[in-house]
């Protein structure tokens, strides 16, 4: 699991180790030039003959850039330090000088265009520039390495390198790659992008980004102690890259401190306790059933897809709620589905369905009964109407965990009523404008939420009460304790991987057990629909190959291969 920590949080670690006099800063800064050197040497064969440009910031984070531009001279790659804010750590800027580096602020960089001085390790010919500017973005162009140590920690809050930063630098920004260069492009010569602590630009808490176009890619984000939260939020998320956590020794000082954020990776262990084998004794009731009402006559495929999925995710049984054609279209294809009302351990509901409408089909106006029906019985308010829809007996329901998707957002009970954490909401962007506008007192935009999503599923989560899972790029889940933030591969942007998700999340719900955090079985089910979509496109062992597009199908065929994976990585 990764865990993202709070800038504010890491300082205040930090502090005792410092005034002790312990050399914090000479740690992040040898780990920060032992992966350079590993990146290098994996690019190049060999780090002899390289060229590193520091982007250096006046700060602590341009400090530890230059100090690790000292080891990289050392270890004989040329170095070339621009102090972006025309200043430096003094020392530092000292100390690398005399280690045989070239450190200069930007408008002698600039300079260096008319007086036509030679950059070390870089063959002079930037093409046709026609000003300083363009010259020296050619120079940086021919490096094999650009260290992006301009802004860490120290990052004003809402700042961003655009605001705030001189023109100039922006400018610079933009033109080396911000915003503009994906990641992978695979041009032949472009340099390798490590940055310190942060990719600079974004914010180290909530990760937004104030001016995309100013923000370099990274193939690589060396971040000192610990993740800091920004780093698994969107859309910071995107510029990031690999994430590799320098420890610097003040772990222990960190012990207690909550982290903002946390991700799981395939092979946490903490994931056995939520994608699980069955144990010896395990039968179909006690692997838990989950019932889907999701699809319709109309929207037959949704109901389909949250099925197939929810039974390819372990449960040990799914029943059906919905019309007999719908019904038939899935137990034709996983024959295993009962069409039958009864108990269940988790519902999923909404999806493939519209929102509440007058004068809709009746099928439609029953599902979303039945979808608003499992809605009470997950908050213990069930109505007599309500069980009898589900085929629950009269009498006290047992409280059971709901996944609500698509149309079930319509029938969620008005806001005088706090939803709990057993129901799970997996809106995307443009749906949670529409949750929170309608449970808060302000209008809200998808384009706000884009901007912003861990503070608007933090939101959700504050005005109804419920699990958020708000799905984008970068899928965040909020609830009273942390969020969580799950990465998936981009082929997840299509029609049907919403229907696949509920079915997955609501599968893991069944399985578990009440005491269980639903935010992180949510995260859990991320995980698994991510690796379902990475095997079903061909990604596989390589997330950053490109892979090809998957169909829903092949995503859902891939359920089991993600669970069978995952059960394995987090065992081993
Ligand atoms: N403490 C330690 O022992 C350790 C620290 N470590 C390292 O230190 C980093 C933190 O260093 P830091 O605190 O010096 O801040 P840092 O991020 O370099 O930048 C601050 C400067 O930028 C400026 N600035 C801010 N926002 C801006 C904006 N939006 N736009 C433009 N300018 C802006 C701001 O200037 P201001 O305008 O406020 O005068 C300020 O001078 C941390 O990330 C890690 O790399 C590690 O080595 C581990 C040990
Ligand atoms: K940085």
């Amino acid at each position: 699991m990764i865990e993202g920590y709070l800038a504010a949080d890491v300082r205040e670690a930090e502090r005792p180790y410092l005034d002790a006099g312990v050399p914090l800063m000479e740690r992040a800064a040898f780990g920060l030039a032992m992966v350079a050197l590993r990146e290098l040497r994996q690019r190049r064969g060999t780090t002899a003959g390289a060229h590193a440009v520091i982007l250096a910031g006046k700060g602590n984070n341009g400090a530890d850039a230059m100090l690790a531009g000292i080891h990289l001279r050392r270890r004989g790659v040329a170095v070339t330090a621009l102090l972006v804010h025309e200043s430096g750590v003094e020392s530092t800027v000292t100390a690398l000088r005399n280690a045989g580096a070239r450190v200069l602020s930007l408008s002698q960089a600039l300079a260096d265009c008319t007086t036509g001085m030679p950059w070390p390790g870089i063959a002079d010919e930037v093409g046709d520039s026609h000003t300083p500017l363009d010259w020296l973005v050619g120079r940086i162009h021919m490096s094999d390495l650009i260290v992006d140590g301009i802004l860490g920690t120290g990052t004003r809050p809402g700042g961003s390198s655009g605001a705030g930063m001189p023109d100039e630098l922006a400018e610079l920004l933009m033109r080396i790659g911000g915003g503009w260069l994906p990641r992978r492009s695979v041009e032949e010569r472009r340099p390798l992008v490590i940055a310190v602590d942060l990719p600079s630009g974004i914010d180290p808490d909530t990760g937004t980004v104030v001016d995309r176009n100013t923000v370099l890619f990274a193939d690589v984000t060396v971040t000192f102690q610990c993740s800091k939260a920004g780093l698994l939020l969107a859309p910071a998320a995107e510029f990031v890259g690999r994430i590799e956590v320098i420890d610097i020794g003040i772990g222990e000082a960190l012990h207690g401190v909550a982290p903002a954020v946390a991700r799981f990776e395939p092979a946490d262990e903490r994931l056995r306790v939520y994608v699980k084998a069955p144990g010896w004794g395990d039968h179909k009731y006690t692997r838990g059933v989950v019932g889907v009402v999701a699809g319709s006559s109309q929207y037959p495929g949704a109901g389909l897809m949250a099925t197939a999925s929810a039974v390819r995710a372990g449960a040990g049984m799914a029943r059906y709620l919905g019309p007999a054609n719908v019904a038939e279209l899935i137990v034709s294809q996983s024959p295993e589905v009962v069409h039958a009302p009864g108990r269940v351990q988790a519902y999923v509901v909404g999806s493939g369905l519209p929102s509440r409408d007058e004068g809709q089909p009746a099928d439609i106006g029953e599902q979303l009964d039945r979808a608003a029906a499992a809605i009470e019985v997950a908050l213990g308010i069930p109505t007599e109407d309500g069980l009898s829809l589900l085929g629950l007996p009269e009498g006290p329901a047992r409280k059971v965990p709901v996944v609500v998707d698509a149309g079930g957002f319509s029938v969620l009970p008005d806001a005088r009523v706090r939803l709990t954490s057993d129901v799970v909401l997996t809106p995307h962007a443009g749906e949670l404008a529409g949750l929170v506008s309608s449970f808060g007192p302000d209008e809200v935009s998808r384009e706000q939420i884009e901007a912003e999503p861990a503070k608007y599923a933090r939101l959700a989560h504050d005005l109804t009460g419920a699990t958020v899972v708000l799905k984008g790029p970068v899928t965040v889940i909020a609830d009273e304790h942390r969020l969580w933030s799950q990465t998936g591969p981009s082929w997840l942007a299509r029609a049907g991987s919403g229907d696949i998700l509920a079915g997955i999340i609501g599968s893991l719900l069944a399985q578990s057990d009440d005491r269980q955090s639903r935010a992180e079985i949510a995260a859990a089910g991320v995980l698994v629909h991510a690796t379902a979509a990475r095997i079903a496109s061909g990604q596989r062992d390589d997330p950053a190959a490109v892979g090809r597009p998957p169909t829903a199908q092949a995503i859902i065929d891939a359920v089991p291969y993600a669970i069978g994976r995952i059960i394995a990585a987090s065992s081993s």
